[in-house]
């Protein structure tokens, strides 16, 4: 799903009204209904309700769904601000629809006379002050009532957007002056601000409603940003022929584990099987021969001359990819044995966790991966790589910068993980959970993308393919097993059912 900028809400919905055609008003009214629908489905009819109605056509919406919801035989209070005397000619024609309905209660507030409302746990505020067309930050009369929802215990669902948030940049707002939602149901496409860790506390929960945009201009019309779903990764899995052998799915290499942190290598090893290699070898330090062999017997084991950790890497075969990273330690024994494979990469390459933090101090290596190669960076170790950023929005910034200039594929971790390519587009994650914040969730993930590069998916489907399938995993494991119970382990376990989801998809 693209991801547009909320500047160009106005031109998506004038081809809209223009071309399916539906007149604006009629367009608000298929818009306030979704957002009615939604509320019904959760809120009781005996739920007091408090609408806040901006003059703009946000308002309008608001003035709509207070109008069903009355319809519906919900009780609310209502109150429209129009400070400036001047409202959007679909709020004021939604205004007059209103006023006509029986058991209205709809205060305007012109000046500065507003008595506040009763709000309290019980009460259910609708928040259509301000949406997609917020100039600037709020300030004076209309950020004192976002403070006043903001510092009272009602739920709100808001229109469209939190009031007072931009769709993209709030790096300069004003927290205080910003509503903190409890549910925000926005229009058509989820906003690039929703995606940000940043602004978490004031979009609450969020869901798409679909106000059927024109297809004809949402295909048009370009994005850099894209929110990944289930019906665009499923086309991308590939099915296995039917006189497949194992050389068809390629060799992975595992580069991995060090004294101690052995079980990063077994992670990633096993995931790379799991997600469907041919063949997986593993080279570590002596310490974890027994440990792999035990633990992943479907893998082979190529041992360091080290008894602690990797100090030489001698390639003897053909590898399809070499995931690199997990559990390695940062010894400049093993920076001067990666260094020394840079020469034998013939294919994009995974680079993770210490062989990230390695890269942060050996800054040639960047230019010296093959190109499409992709990197999984956290954010700890995206900062240390590449600087410290103020927050997510600046990051993406510097890793789409960099993803250019080196070529790269980089993978943000994260809630919401972002895939930032080398052609600028940025691909946010919808699966995952919190639960996977545990111990060699990351390993997995290495293990992953190894795995569908040395099966012949091309860099970008196996980065875009291998974040969504394990945040699936490890949703399908924490619906079994809950958020806190599930390990990396699980993640790997829960694999198959989420291949399972993605091949029965459009069954
Ligand atoms: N048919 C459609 O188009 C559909 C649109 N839809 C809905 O429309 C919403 C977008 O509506 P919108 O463009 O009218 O913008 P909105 O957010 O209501 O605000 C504009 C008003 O606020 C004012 N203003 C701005 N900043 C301000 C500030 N800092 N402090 C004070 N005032 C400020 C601004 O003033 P002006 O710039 O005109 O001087 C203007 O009066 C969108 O989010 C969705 O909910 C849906 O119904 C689907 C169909
Ligand atoms: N709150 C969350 N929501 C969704 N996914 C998450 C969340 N926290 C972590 N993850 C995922 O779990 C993995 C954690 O990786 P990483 O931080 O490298 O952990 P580790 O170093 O322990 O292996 C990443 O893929 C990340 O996207
Ligand atoms: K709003």
């Amino acid at each position: 799903m693209k991801i547009f900028f909320t500047n160009e809400t106005k031109k998506l919905d004038e081809y809209t009204i223009e071309h399916e055609p539906v007149s604006s008003i009629d367009l608000m009214e298929r818009a306030a209904s979704s957002v009615t629908f939604e509320i019904m489905s959760r809120w009781q009819r005996n739920t007091r309700i408090v609408v806040f109605a901006g003059p703009g056509n946000n308002g309008g919406d608001a003035l709509a769904v207070a109008r069903m919801l009355i319809e519906e035989g919900y009780k609310l209070e209502t109150y429209l601000f129009n400070p400036f005397q001047k409202l959007s000619p679909d709020c004021s024609k939604n205004k007059d629809r209103l006023k006509d309905i029986e058991g209205i209660h709809l205060t305007e507030v012109i000046k500065g006379d507003f008595l506040p409302p009763r709000l309290d746990t019980q009460t259910l505020v609708i928040d259509g002050l301000f949406g997609s067309g917020l100039r600037t930050s709020l300030t004076g009369g209309f950020a004192s009532v976002v403070q006043y929802i903001n510092s009272s215990k009602a739920q709100v669902v808001s229109i469209d957007l939190p009031s007072g948030l931009f769709g993209e940049d709030n790096s300069e707002n004003y927290s205080r002056n910003i509503i903190r939602a409890t549910l925000t149901l926005t229009f058509q496409y989820p906003k690039l601000a929703f995606m940000l860790p940043e602004n978490a506390e004031y979009v609450g929960e969020w869901k798409v409603i679909d106000i059927d945009i024109h297809p004809e201009i949402i295909e048009a019309t370009p994005a850099n940003f894209y929110y990944l779903e289930t019906d665009e990764i499923a086309p991308l899995i590939k099915k296995r022929p039917k006189f497949a052998h194992k050389n068809n799915f390629g060799h992975t290499l595992i580069i991995a584990g060090s004294q101690g942190m052995m079980g990063a290598a077994v992670l990633a090893t096993k995931a790379a099987l799991h997600i469907g290699a041919g063949l997986v070898s593993v080279h570590s330090a002596q310490c974890g021969y027994a440990v792999l062999q035990s633990a992943v017997p479907e893998a082979m084991f190529l041992s360091d001359t080290s008894q602690t950790h990797i100090t030489e890497i001698n390639i003897q075969k053909h590898y399809t990819t070499f995931g690199i990273g997990p559990g390695i330690g940062r010894n400049e024994e093993t920076a001067k044995a990666i260094e020394a494979l840079f020469g034998q990469m013939r294919h994009p390459v995974v680079l993770d966790a210490d062989a990230i933090n390695m890269a942060a101090t050996h800054p040639n290596w960047l230019s010296q991966l093959p190109a499409n190669s992709i990197l999984t960076p956290h954010i700890r170790e995206f900062d240390r790589l590449f600087g410290q950023h103020d927050n997510m929005l600046e990051r993406l910034k510097k890793a789409t910068e960099m993803a250019k200039r080196y070529r790269l594929i980089i993978i943000l971790k994260g809630a919401n993980t972002a895939i930032v390519t080398p052609k600028e587009k940025v691909y946010f994650n919808s699966t995952g959970n919190p639960g996977m914040a545990t111990a060699g969730s990351g390993d997995v993930l290495t293990g992953i993308l190894s795995g569908l590069l040395s099966q012949g998916y091309l860099p970008h489907e196996a980065a875009v393919i291998g974040v969504f399938i394990h945040g699936l995993a490890g949703d399908i494991a924490a619906e079994e097993q809950s958020q806190e119970y599930i390990t990396a382990g699980d993640i790997i376990n829960h694999l198959g059912k989420a291949y399972k989801h993605l091949k029965n998809y459009f069954e």
